[in-house]
């Protein structure tokens, strides 16, 4: 009998600090050895060559919508999990929304985590829902084992699931701060969008630069500045989700400075698409906070280069194909949310590590240790280290491939990058010592 359920040989093992050439022993779901300068000498059952493969830390995918149950013809755990691990992914966090019930007691938690239990094919968490009605149901959630809980600023677009007023929001920060969980918040003014958007469609005013401009970032700014405050009267610890702009994770960093428990999540699509990207590709990138212009895009990189950007979320809030469709050219009625649980890496590595020499290192931080770190999994998830899960994504950094509808996972396979070439490809995923993705 070998000490190991699994080897994984010669690859170049990549953490959050450093880059090295090893192999990797597992059992039972967990890393039992790493080595760099001799080979482990015993055999295992099962042993992976990974010459000329970079090893990562499984990503941890913070931010997703699987929508079930209640809106499986959406998407669902089966599906959206397959395609997030196709992309790296060995654990993700959903969201209390779009499910229906949402996530907002003990009931609807239990509900999903039946679901998300048998599905599943990778490791996940589950966010709880703030909303006006449940400030006294948080207290259950959290003893259900939420990995934290979510809050809109803005209507969410779903009927069941309310955007928090200011007071829903004080009070539920406090309440979140008693318990020692996180809040993160949806972030843009109701006020200024709301407004906005009236003006635009009684001007018929409906193109897709209208819709980006209906939610332009001082909207962002405004809703940041507010819940910051807010965080700094309660104490409780903050996350603000899917930052469209570097300006945004500015107020982020001062707020740090200042002493209050923040921290800042942006999705590939602001890093890799643009309005005029928008207005090309149509519905298919429509989403809130919308897409900025080429400027804010390379800001953003460059808050991303330094470190300032603590988390990458797919934000994947997939719709069937009918609901993505502008009537009448009008993009205001098309559903807002962006299909990327699988392309998450695939843009890091094109447009950070190979357009923008972005190191391998601060993309491993982004997409797995910080998040690990500011949810409380670390270092059990988000590193690669002796008695960490074996969650793994193994790479092929040169790998050059065209992204095809057919290569996706999930349930309706569009996206905004079919048709895009990326350098650096998925091949192998891992989840606690099993292989749950091999490419082909
Ligand atoms: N109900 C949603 O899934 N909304 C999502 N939609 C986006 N981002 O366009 C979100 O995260 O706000
Ligand atoms: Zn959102
Ligand atoms: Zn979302």
């Amino acid at each position: 009998m070998s000490d190991y359920d699994l080897i994984i040989r010669n690859g170049i093992i990549v953490t959050s600090d450093n880059c090295f050439k090893g192999d990797i022993g597992i059992k039972e779901g967990k890393i039992i050895e790493i080595t760099a300068q001799a080979p482990i000498k015993d055999k295992a059952e099962k042993e992976i060559d990974a010459v000329g493969y970079h090893i990562l830390p499984g990503l941890i995918d913070t931010h997703v919508h699987l929508n079930e149950p209640g809106r499986t013809e959406w998407e669902g755990f089966s599906t959206g999990s397959k395609s997030l691990a196709a992309g790296g992914v060995t654990t993700f966090f959903d969201m209390p929304l779009n499910s229906n019930p949402p996530t907002i007691n003990k009931v609807g938690f239990e509900l999903k985590q039946e679901q998300a239990h048998m599905k599943s094919v990778t490791d996940y968490r589950l966010w709880g829902g703030l909303v006006p009605e449940n400030v006294s149901n948080l207290e259950e959630l959290h003893h259900c084992g939420v990995i934290g809980f979510k809050a809109f600023m803005s209507p969410s677009g779903i009927d069941e699931f309310h955007h928090s007023d200011d007071v829903t929001l004080f009070k539920g920060m406090n309440e979140i701060a008693r318990l020692g969980s996180i809040l993160a918040v949806h972030a843009e003014s109701t006020v200024i969008t709301d407004q906005l958007a009236c003006q635009k469609q009684n001007e018929g005013k409906v193109s897709a630069k209208d819709f980006c401009e209906s939610r332009p970032i001082i909207s962002e700014l405004e809703a940041v500045r507010r819940v910051l405050s807010y965080a700094e009267a309660t104490g409780c610890k903050l996350h603000i989700v899917h930052a469209s702009s570097s300006k945004v994770v500015k107020l982020v960093t001062e707020a740090k400075q200042r002493g209050i428990d923040v921290s800042v999540e942006t999705c590939p699509h602001y890093l890799s698409l643009t309005v005029e990207d928008f207005t090309e590709l149509g519905p298919i990138a429509k989403c809130a906070p919308p897409l900025r212009d080429t400027e804010e895009v390379e800001f953003l990189w460059a808050a991303f280069a330094n470190g300032e950007i603590d988390v990458i979320g797919s934000d994947h809030s997939p719709a069937p194909p009918n609901m993505k469709q502008a009537l009448n050219g009008n993009l205001f009625r098309a559903w807002g949310g962006i299909s990327g649980a699988q392309s998450t890496l695939s843009v890091l590595l094109e447009e950070g590590y190979w357009k923008r020499n972005i190191p391998l290192q601060r993309i491993v931080q982004t997409v797995s240790t910080n998040p690990a770190k500011r949810f409380g999994l670390f270092p059990t998830k988000g590193s690669i280290s002796v008695g960490s899960d074996a969650d793994l994504a193994i790479i092929h950094l040169n790998q050059r491939f065209t992204l095809k509808k057919e290569d996706l996972f999930y349930r309706h396979p569009h996206s905004p990058y079919i048709g895009k070439v990326f350098r650096g490809k998925n091949v192998t995923t891992i989840v606690k010592g099993s292989i749950v993705f091999t490419d082909g």
